[in-house]
Parts: structure tokens; sequence; C-alpha cells
């Protein structure tokens, strides 16, 4: 959060982010960043400053690690714009080839992701990136993805935090910058 240009997209970035009650269920107060891509020149500026960020903060990283499905809209142009490979991380089942996988707590039951075997090598580090951080779960499967393919987590980021979730007290163990905070899941 150390950029002046994260300082001057942000309220840009949250004139685009859409509030939608009680989807996908009652009593979630879903977060919709979809509008943001019908200005495709903002994504593009926001991408940018990402990878700056990276560049001025994080340092070198050998891949940018996006998280299925809403990190896809962001990861692969961020890793365009630094030159290194975009690694995906995907729900189980749905990556060929041999995978490591790693499961997580969802507000109900368990889920797996999974990278396939060989995106991430020894002493690789990544930047992960992803939408959100609600409860960590997500984010912390994903840091273990990392961890077990012998890479280590640069930083992560994401576009939205939802502070009353307490998603950081999962990730204890990862650098986390979040381009903007609400105080009301
Ligand atoms: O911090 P957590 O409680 O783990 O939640 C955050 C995750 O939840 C959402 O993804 P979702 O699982 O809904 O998948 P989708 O992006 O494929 O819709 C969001 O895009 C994050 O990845
Ligand atoms: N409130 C929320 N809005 C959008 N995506 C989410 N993923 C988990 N919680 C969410």
């Amino acid at each position: 959060m150390t950029l002046p240009r994260f300082d001057q997209i942000r309220p840009k970035i949250e004139k685009h982010i859409r509030e939608v009650k009680d989807f996908p269920k009652k009593g979630i107060n879903f977060r919709d960043i979809m509008p943001l891509f019908t200005n495709p020149q903002l994504v593009n500026e926001l991408c940018v400053v990402i990878a700056d960020h990276v560049r001025h903060s994080v340092g070198h990283v050998d891949s940018v690690a996006g998280l299925e499905a809403r990190g896809f809209l962001f990861g692969p142009q961020v890793a365009i714009q630094l030159g290194v490979p975009f690694v995906p991380i995907r729900k189980k089942g749905k990556l060929p080839g041999a995978t490591i996988e790693a499961s997580y707590q969802k507000e109900y039951g368990e889920d797996i992701v999974e990278i396939q075997e060989g995106a991430i090598k020894q002493g690789d580090v990544v930047f992960l990136i992803d939408d959100l951080l609600a409860t960590g779960g997500t984010l912390r499967a994903a840091a273990n993805l990392v961890v077990k393919a012998g890479g280590k987590v640069g930083e992560a980021f994401v576009l939205i935090e939802l502070t009353p979730l307490n998603g950081r007290a999962k990730i204890p163990d990862v650098n986390l910058t979040t381009l903007i905070s609400y105080d009301s899941a």
C-alpha cells in the first residue's frame, strides 16, 4: 500500500465495485468487481500499477500465480507486464497432467486447489494475486501450494479485503497488500 499510485487509483476502482446483497445466498454481501471490466483503460492502469508495486516493493519475482476464477482476470496481465510466467491455481480436477494439491476450509466444508507439477520450481519467488480476501482459506491454501512446490511467496495481493472476516489471521507468514478494505463484510 506504499505506492502513491495506489492512492490515486483506489477511488476510481471503488466506484466500479458493486454491492449485491444476499448473493450467492442470504446474509452474504457480495462485492462484485465485474463492472470494472466495462472500463478496459482502468483495468490496464490497475495492472500496470500492481506490476510497478511488485518491481518497487516486492523486488524480483519468478512468477505470478492467480486463483481461479477472479484471480485470472488480473494475474496474466500483471505477469505480462513483469515479463514472467503466469501460474494458474485451479480447483481440483481442472488441470491436466500431474498436479500438486492443497486443501482448505471454506465457510462450509472443505475444498481443494491445484497447480501443475513443474509450474513452480525449487526456490522460485511467487507473487500471489486474487480479487478478494474473506476468511483467508483460499490464500492459505495457495500459499501452502507454493511452499509444497518448493517456492516462496514473495507477496500476496488482493484488490479487496473484508476486514471483519479476519482472513489475515490465517496467513501470518504471508506479506499481504490490499488496495481496498471494507470494514463491513
Ligand atoms: O478468503 P476466502 O474466504 O477463502 O474467500 C475468498 C475467495 O472466494 C472467492 O472465490 P470463490 O471461491 O467464490 O470462487 P470463484 O472466484 O471461482 O467464484 C474469491 O474470489 C476468493 O478467491
Ligand atoms: N463477500 C464476497 N464478495 C465477493 N466475493 C466473495 N468471496 C467470498 N466472499 C465474497
